[in-house]
């Protein structure tokens, strides 16, 4: 893992986090994945729970999260839950490992119930936002949060493209954020690569998921591309302003 000063951001203090999607890693071999693209420079780990229910995918639980604890993974791990409902299961990632907990306001009843119930379990809590979803599920709940998490692509699989309009929607939020002196990580998540991150870290984000940008194309034919990606990523960083 990285020291702090070597993951400040060149404008101000708040690092840029990188946060490989592992739904695009190598199921087989998932530790291994995990632990090469974290001795490639990564972050954080971005974790997506998918119940064929409020998304129409199927992907991993609590159990392989704790795999991952106890194969050795030290770096904080990012549960973004694509679950409804969401409560019954964020005890159970707590107790798994997860660092934070992030899910879609439409996926409770009670929003406010459940990022207090991911507090009280030990865990950073964050609110997720589908390309449609309005920002006014934040009022009123923004001292409860420690990530508000921009979808710039409809949840449910990797490898789609960014949708333009994202933009202007980070910087709202990075605007809300602003304003509110809270301390809350923005996080962008889908068709994030080394060719558009710039310009997602101009618009606001501070934190950045990439699935199919890190783990797709390249890495089977080149041993060091998990290297080269995300220095790829932070060169295109360099020097932008938030
Ligand atoms: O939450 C997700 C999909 O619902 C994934 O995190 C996201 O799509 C990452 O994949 P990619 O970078 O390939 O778009
Ligand atoms: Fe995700």
């Amino acid at each position: 893992m990285r020291a702090l000063p070597e993951i400040l951001g060149d404008t101000d203090m708040t690092p840029d986090l990188i946060a490989p999607s592992i739904l695009s890693a190598n199921f087989a071999r998932l530790g291994e994945e995990v632990d090469n693209v974290l001795a490639a420079g990564a972050d954080i780990v971005h974790f997506d729970v998918m119940d064929n229910h409020y998304v129409p995918n199927l992907t991993i639980g609590p159990l392989v999260c704790e795999a991952l604890r106890k194969h050795g993974v030290t770096a904080p791990i990012d549960v973004h839950l694509m679950v409804k409902p969401v409560d019954r299961l964020i005890p159970d990632f707590a107790a798994a490992g997860a660092t934070y907990i992030t899910f879609h306001p439409e996926a409770s009843e009670h929003i406010d119930r459940t990022l207090q119930l991911i507090r009280n379990e030990g865990c950073k809590s964050g609110l997720v936002f589908n390309p449609a979803t309005p920002l006014s599920y934040l009022d009123h709940v923004l001292d409860k949060i420690d990530m508000i998490l921009l979808m710039s692509v409809n949840p449910g699989f990797g490898g789609q493209s960014f949708i333009p309009a994202t933009f202007d929607k980070l910087r709202r939020v990075r605007r809300i954020i602003d304003e509110s002196g809270l301390d809350i990580r923005l996080e962008i998540d889908g068709g994030v690569k080394a060719d558009n991150i710039a310009e997602v870290k101009a618009a606001g984000a501070d934190t950045f998921v990439s699935g199919s940008g890190i783990f797709g194309k390249g890495k089977d034919t080149d041993p060091h591309h998990y290297d080269s990606i995300i220095r790829d990523m932070r060169a295109a960083m360099a020097g932008v302003s938030r």
